[in-house]
């Protein structure tokens, strides 16, 4: 359970404040209008970002003080997400070890994953030698090595076409549903929100509401949530 105890995040003259629960498994978008704080939330959950008050707790354990690599938290961003020089096992590779000698069974684990999002034998190439929907399967592939409890996505698909996105998200859902992880996927597209998610939270006007149900909320949307959507 992730729980975000009255959290109060600011930055410069922005101000976010979260107090909700998330239960285990559950898989949640999280829509707004730019600029309204959806990667600030994200990284305070992922320790990148300090809040100036409250908590964030998993399974009741205060994550305050624990650096980002501590948490039970995988994150994926935007972009940027593989390094160009390094080959596509080790970048996998790294969500396991900084070593640069993997052993045998931290080998197997990467082939695995690779396997697993359809990447079997492209562990050789640099990203540069992938196209971009391969590119994100790879950086699928490093957050489900690391096997962590809690992934933040934010946005890691807004690049690909959206039939590749389509394609990108079904895999995330069926890799949450394996592992039983709990998802934040930050999205700016309320068809996303639909495919995948359970739950939506919105956040606008300074607050990171607290999830609801995605088709009932889309079906039918509050006034904040008209507005983001230009209905
Ligand atoms: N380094 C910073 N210093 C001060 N304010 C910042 C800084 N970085 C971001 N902000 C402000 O924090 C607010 C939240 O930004 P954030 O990137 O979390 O929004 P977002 O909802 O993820 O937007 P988008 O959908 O455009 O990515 C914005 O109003 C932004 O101007």
């Amino acid at each position: 359970m992730l729980d975000l105890r009255s959290l109060d995040i600011r930055q410069g003259s922005f101000r976010l404040r979260a107090d909700f629960r998330v239960a285990p498994g559950a898989k949640v978008a999280v829509l707004g209008p730019s600029g309204a704080g959806k990667s600030t939330l994200l990284s305070v959950i992922a320790g990148f970002f300090p809040a100036q008050g409250g908590s964030v707790l998993w399974q009741g354990q205060p994550l305050e003080g624990l650096a980002p690599g501590r948490r039970p938290v995988a994150m994926l961003f935007q972009d940027g997400n593989l390094f160009p020089h390094l080959d596509i096992a080790r970048n996998v590779a790294l969500g396991l070890t900084p070593a640069r000698r993997l052993t045998p069974a931290q080998r197997d684990r990467v082939a695995q994953a690779l396997a697993r999002v359809g990447l079997a034998g492209f562990g050789p190439r640099r990203p540069a030698e992938l196209s971009g929907g391969q590119q994100s399967r790879a950086a699928l592939a490093r957050i489900l090595v690391q096997e962590r409890p809690l992934l933040l996505l934010d946005e890691p698909f807004a690049a690909l076409g959206p039939a590749l996105r389509a394609e990108m998200l079904d895999l995330v859902a069926a890799l949450v549903e394996e592992t039983g992880a709990t998802l934040l996927m930050v999205s700016h597209a309320p068809e996303d929100a639909r495919r995948i998610a359970g739950e939506i939270v919105l956040v606008e006007g300074g607050t990171a509401h607290p999830p609801a149900p995605a088709r009932a909320l889309l079906d039918n949307p509050p006034e904040a949530l008209r507005r983001y959507l230009g209905d």
